[in-house]
């Protein structure tokens, strides 16, 4: 038969297999819900307990058959993208797989028909090589040969044409995948992933990993695409609301947020840094973001003093110097007195603080004092009993010897009821001390409000307390703090040190913690930050993606991913993706020429073979914008989509958004926290961080790029932004210190 027809017969096969398969598991949702209708019918409240058990047994199966349901409606229109002819050394015959998002099995035989990518057997299609392979499922190795890789273009449903991969064959199908447009989202890649791709998404999932990327890596697609991986290999531990990404803006978790879905990953939670550490320490006071502190570096109007504290509180040093107060706070919590009701002793203070101390130390301070409390009060119950059971027969016994031993009547009579009223009394003197002694006990314990304790280090007796090593630095830094702390506001810099403190002294709950964490741009957190995310979330399942060379808060970001592997991650995997599939090698190696300007060496982005035209300058002469107005008609024409003007300051921003409008030109201005991604904004570098567009226009008119390293960065986190075009638009050329770089790599219109 012809190949293609065999290809179209068996596409058409599992569509109608899928069919099949969504009709049965409508109507089985159909009997389940009659099924929970009765059980709603026939609820009594003698057994209500067993039937409520019998119904939430039917919600969960309707949930999963919805969930089974939703997914096989998803692959209808694509139902697998490629195949691999597989021979296992121990089997007789060579056996086809089809390779798609999500595995489909043959109801009787068991049979996949479709295989999903993150299956073992999957990975023999992504390693890229033709003949002897060998995949491990289990802890057990397979071997044998894999004899065909087949790609194919299906749409809506249809086929369209396949063909078959080699090694060098397979980059032509990345190539078109590349050659699409952006649409303001992260584009599909599971057919497409490449070798030093697929190694991260499948590198040992029960250890951290750090990855260096180049910008346009795809380390963001990768870490999501781990994720995914992570979830399918370890469902029975991990459910998705274990994970938690963590994302430059809310722009950018935008963004991601529609890939997530088809990754199967929509229920883990995104945040930002800030957002996180706010709502897990519960930070009321308001947060002076970083990018209000980048803007001030930008415009070089920022305070030495607050460099220096940037610096310092991202610091290893600082970590240090959290650990020693926190010990000195820890010492509070030792009490000298033993828990007593009036005169009775229920337990010695040595007890207790041995249960702080040793007992419950793997807790947070106030964990142990909650667990201390719990013991006090069922300790005191069951000695209460015992004492007042003691008292009462102390007076029996005087009561019986009064009764029995004392001759005079008038006497004894007296003596009688004071002993009777005088027992009442010292039973409810004992049941009211009671009453309130492990409340009254609990008072000694401290409790610590976290915004204030923070603060309260900045005070010098305080800090010198736990750093007499005081140095003109950290002099600046108390006073810088000061200053913030006097306004009622903290410093995005505070954030770990407060998410530090937080995690000792209260904690996140055991259900609630993150089990996997995702870092992407993790060059722009500090040491600190990422320590004390681990600290706080306990686990060691980071996933860290980042790229020294966009490290633009470089004031206090990492400068090199050994210290995180040394201190924090020892066990981490470390790998790095080279090659940048975002952008055409022209506007790569316009980028790449700046990089050299900085005085470190940083990774350099490997552009995959993709062309495209010379990135263009056009200069701020009388009716430029007509001149943009006119360019972006001819890309439009050519295809292009989305666009972005992008800017070195937010005031640029503004400026520029308000003179294209007055020229018809309609562009959106995009800030921190508001606003959505739409085809053509106006944003500043900083924002644009992790984000791609068709087009950039990048506008500098009263704020030039100066020769620093922070500019140059910025500089390069621009340009690395545009899949197909880079349009700068300046008053002069050096603006965008086009001086630095061979005349011939832009071209002036
Ligand atoms: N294997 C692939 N096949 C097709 N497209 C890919 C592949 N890998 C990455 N891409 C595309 O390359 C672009 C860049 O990916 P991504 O944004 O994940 O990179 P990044 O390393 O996070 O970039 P940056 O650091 O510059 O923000 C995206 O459009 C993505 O879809």
């Amino acid at each position: 038969m012809d190949e293609f027809q065999y290809e179209k017969d068996r596409l058409d096969f599992t569509k109608a297999y899928m069919e099949r398969m969504i009709a049965a598991q409508k109507s089985g949702r159909a009997s389940l819900k009659q099924r929970q209708d009765d059980t709603l019918e026939n609820l009594d409240f003698q057994d209500s307990s067993l039937r409520y058990q019998e119904m939430l047994s039917h919600a969960n199966f309707m949930k999963m058959s919805r969930d089974q349901l939703d997914n096989l409606k998803s692959l209808r229109r694509k139902p697998y993208f490629a195949r691999i002819d597989f021979h296992r050394k121990e089997n007789p015959e060579k056996e086809q797989f089809y390779i798609g998002k999500v595995s489909l099995f043959d109801r009787e035989t068991q049979l996949p028909i479709i295989l999903d990518w993150r299956s073992p057997l999957a990975n023999v299609y992504y390693e890229g090589r033709l003949g002897e392979v060998s995949y491990e499922a289990l802890g057990v190795r397979y071997e044998g040969e894999v004899s065909l890789k087949r790609q194919y273009q299906i749409e809506e449903g249809e086929l369209m044409d396949y063909r078959d991969i080699d090694v060098t064959a397979k980059d032509d199908l990345l190539q078109e995948s590349l050659s699409q447009n952006a649409d303001g989202r992260l584009s599909e890649i599971v057919s497409t992933i490449q070798e030093e791709q697929n190694r991260v998404i499948r590198a040992d999932l029960r250890k951290p990993i750090i990855v260096q990327g180049a910008a346009g890596s795809g380390k963001t697609t990768i870490a999501l695409h781990r994720i995914s991986y992570f979830l399918y290999t370890m469902k029975e531990i991990f459910k998705p609301d274990d994970m938690l990404i963590l994302a430059p803006n809310r722009l950018f978790i935008q963004y991601i947020s529609e890939v997530l879905p088809e990754l199967g990953v929509q229920r883990a939670a995104q945040s930002t840094f800030m957002d996180f550490a706010v709502n897990t320490a519960g930070i009321q006071s308001p947060v002076i973001t970083q990018h209000e502190v980048l803007t001030q570096a930008v415009e070089g109007t920022m305070d030495r003093d607050g460099v220096t504290a940037a610096r310092l509180k991202g610091s290893r040093m600082f970590q240090t110097i959290m650990d020693t107060y926190i010990q000195s706070l820890k010492k509070q919590y030792k009490v000298e007195q033993d828990f007593t009701v009036l005169e009775f002793r229920i337990k010695k203070a040595r007890a207790i603080n041995r249960l702080f101390f040793e007992e419950y130390s793997y807790f947070p301070y106030e964990v142990r004092v909650r667990k201390i409390k719990a013991v006090l009060q069922s300790e005191l119950r069951r000695k209460k009993k015992q004492i007042l059971e003691k008292v009462a027969a102390k007076y029996d016994e005087a009561l019986d010897k009064a009764l029995y031993g004392m001759k005079d009547p008038d006497k004894r009579k007296i003596r009688v009821s004071y002993l009777i009223t005088r027992k009442e009394e010292r039973l409810t003197e004992i049941k009211k001390a009671a009453r309130t002694a492990v409340a009254s006990f609990m008072k000694q314990y401290p409790a610590f409000h976290v915004e204030k304790t923070y603060k309260k280090l900045f005070e010098e007796s305080v800090f010198l307390s736990v750093h007499p090593d005081d140095t003109e630095d950290w002099k600046a830094v108390r006073r810088y703090s000061h200053s913030t702390f006097a306004k009622g506001k903290v410093h995005s810099e505070d954030l770990a040190g407060l998410l530090y403190l937080f995690t000792f002294l209260k904690g996140i709950d055991a259900e609630e913690r993150p089990k996997k964490v995702v870092i992407d741009e993790a060059q722009d957190y500090s040491y600190f930050e990422i320590y004390a995310l681990r600290r706080a979330c306990q686990t060691n399942l980071f996933t860290i993606v980042g790229d020294l060379a966009q490290g633009i808060y470089q004031y206090r970001g990492i400068d090199t991913w050994g210290t995180l592997v040394e201190d924090i991650f020892p066990k981490a995997s470390y790998l790095t993706l080279q090659k940048t599939y975002r952008t055409t090698i022209e506007i790569m190696d316009l980028a790449n020429g700046l990089l050299t300007h900085l005085p470190v060496s940083l990774p350099r982005a490997e552009p995959v073979a993709r062309h495209g035209p010379l990135p263009q300058f056009l200069p701020i002469t009388p009716g430029w914008e007509e001149k943009v107005d006119q360019f972006c008609r001819g890309f439009v024409e050519e295809g292009m989509s989305s666009f972005a003007m992008i800017t070195k300051t937010m005031a640029e921003a503004e400026d520029v958004q308000k003179r294209l409008e007055t020229y018809g030109m309609t562009f959106t201005l995009l800030k921190e926290g508001e606003g959505s991604l739409s085809e053509r904004m106006v944003l500043p570098a900083y924002l644009a961080k992790g984000l791609e567009f068709d087009v950039v226009l990048l506008y500098n008119d009263r704020h030039p790029f100066q020769e620093s390293d922070l500019d140059l960065k910025m500089l390069y986190v621009a340009m690395t932004r545009p899949l197909h075009r880079l349009m700068m638009i300046g008053a002069d050329k050096e603006d965008f210190l086009l001086h630095l770089v061979q005349p011939d790599r832009f071209q002036e219109v």
